[in-house]
């Protein structure tokens, strides 16, 4: 099973499939559980264990992704006795969720396992029959990130990038948790991920405090890393497998600009801008925006923007075929989301399909343009131009 696949659904829109391939079972109370020594002495019986794990198939509500992993240890321990797999990789982090709740029995006895899992099953179906459907923020919201809020519901995965008081400026953390987020949403159980701003911006692009936080190598092993980063970072949208769709809930500038032309759809809400200061910057244009902006708006309307650093509206993005439609603020995430529920419904493997088939026309080419740009801007960050820029902002002397 994929555990972030089972856990895409964990809201509204609650996936049998997802659930069937689990094999269920617990770690977290693994203490609490061998307290239960006394009865499970005599152990469940076989005919009991198999029970419950049938009825885990019928639990009307998502236990989530805390108990499908204790579900699964336990049916493990039970069914195979203690852990005896290698140890998955650092980043294979489904995987290794599910080995480290495994590995945390120890060796507790098949037959404890097998009472474990039976009375676990059994507390949640109670709980799933006598509880409201009510499910808690915090089931639905994703650990492990703190520069993003990530939920999935109605069979839609929002990466909500979440640093509002700083204008969602994206640091080198949040690049690298955005590509595990990627990574996650490809893999569960959602149809489409969506990306999205918490606060009055959706992002203000790179945060430029990533120029400050210089390392002892220096500099230019800083500029080494972050073009290897930056390449990381937008091969990940070139290859993302389902229909990305950004809303965009506020002003966005620079990457978080560019980046738009390896979306599928673009929502704005009529508050929104688009701005790609670059040469304010002395920068380059990236995310494949070299390409893809002169393909959607014809060179023209790209070089105003990134060469001359022309700002558009919501409106003017949409006329220039950046933007797919806009919406009036004040009915932005309504609008948005019942639309993206909808669409969230059509069939998942002709959506991927589809996908795969427009964009591998031009995924090498992709790849090939963002190693360039990527490269070129690994030079502009030494440039003097680049660091007054940056100097600027920081003393004050420059806003956008
Ligand atoms: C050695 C090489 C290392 C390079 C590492 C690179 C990694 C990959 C890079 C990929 C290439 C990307 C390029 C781009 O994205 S270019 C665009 C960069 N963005 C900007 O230049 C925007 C700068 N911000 C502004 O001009 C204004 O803040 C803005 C117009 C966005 C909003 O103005 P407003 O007056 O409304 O709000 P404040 O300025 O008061 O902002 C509130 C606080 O947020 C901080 N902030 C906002 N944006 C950024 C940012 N991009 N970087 C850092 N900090 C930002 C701002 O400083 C305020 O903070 P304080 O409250 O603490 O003062």
């Amino acid at each position: 099973m994929a555990l972030v696949g089972v856990s895409g659904r964990l809201a509204g829109c609650y996936c049998l499939r997802a659930v069937r391939s689990l094999p269920f079972c617990s770690s977290l109370q693994v203490p609490a559980l061998q307290l239960h020594i006394s009865k499970t002495a005599m152990g469940a019986c076989q005919k009991d264990f198999e029970s419950a794990v049938n009825q885990v198939k019928l639990l009307k509500k998502d236990p989530g992704n805390e108990v499908k992993l204790k579900l699964y240890a336990l049916y493990k321990q039970a069914t195979e006795g203690p852990c005896n797999t290698p140890k998955p990789g650092l980043f294979d982090l489904i995987n290794k969720a599910k080995w480290d709740a495994w590995n945390a029995l120890g060796n507790l006895p098949k037959e404890t396992a097998r009472q474990n899992y039976v009375d676990l099953v059994s507390g949640l179906r109670s709980s799933s029959d006598s509880s409201s459907q009510v499910k808690s923020e915090a089931d639905k919201k994703r650990a492990g990130y703190d520069t993003l809020v990530i939920t999935s519901e109605d069979c839609i995965t929002k990466i909500m990038l979440n640093r509002p008081a700083k204008k969602n400026a994206l640091t080198t953390q949040m690049y690298r948790e955005i590509m595990l987020a990627l990574e996650a949403a490809s893999k569960d159980d959602s149809t489409i991920t969506v990306f999205t701003g918490n606060g009055d911006y959706y992002s203000s692009g790179n945060d430029l405090t990533n120029f400050t936080d210089i390392p002892p190598g220096g500099i230019e092993e800083k500029a080494k890393n972050s073009a290897i980063l930056l390449r990381d970072f937008v091969d990940c949208f070139i290859d993302f497998p389902k229909p990305l769709v950004a809303v965009v809930n506020g002003p966005a500038v620079g990457i978080a600009v560019t980046i738009l032309g390896l979306f599928d759809l673009v929502y704005a809400s009529d508050r929104a801008t688009f701005h790609t200061p670059f040469s304010h910057l002395g920068q380059t244009p990236e995310g494949c925006s070299s390409y893809t902006f002169p393909k959607i708006m014809g060179p023209a309307k790209a070089v105003e923007m990134l060469i001359f650093g022309k700002k558009l509206t919501a409106g003017e993005a949409y006329a220039q075929g950046l933007v797919t439609e806009v919406f009036p603020d004040s009915t932005f995430q309504k609008e948005v989301w019942t639309r993206l529920k909808a669409y969230s419904k059509l069939s998942q493997n002709a959506m991927h399909i589809s996908k795969q088939i427009i964009r591998n026309h031009e995924k090498e080419k992709l790849h090939a343009i963002n190693a360039e740009e990527s490269r070129i801007l690994q030079e502009r960050w030494l440039s003097d131009e680049c660091m007054n820029a940056v100097m600027d902002f920081f003393s004050r002397k420059a806003k956008l």
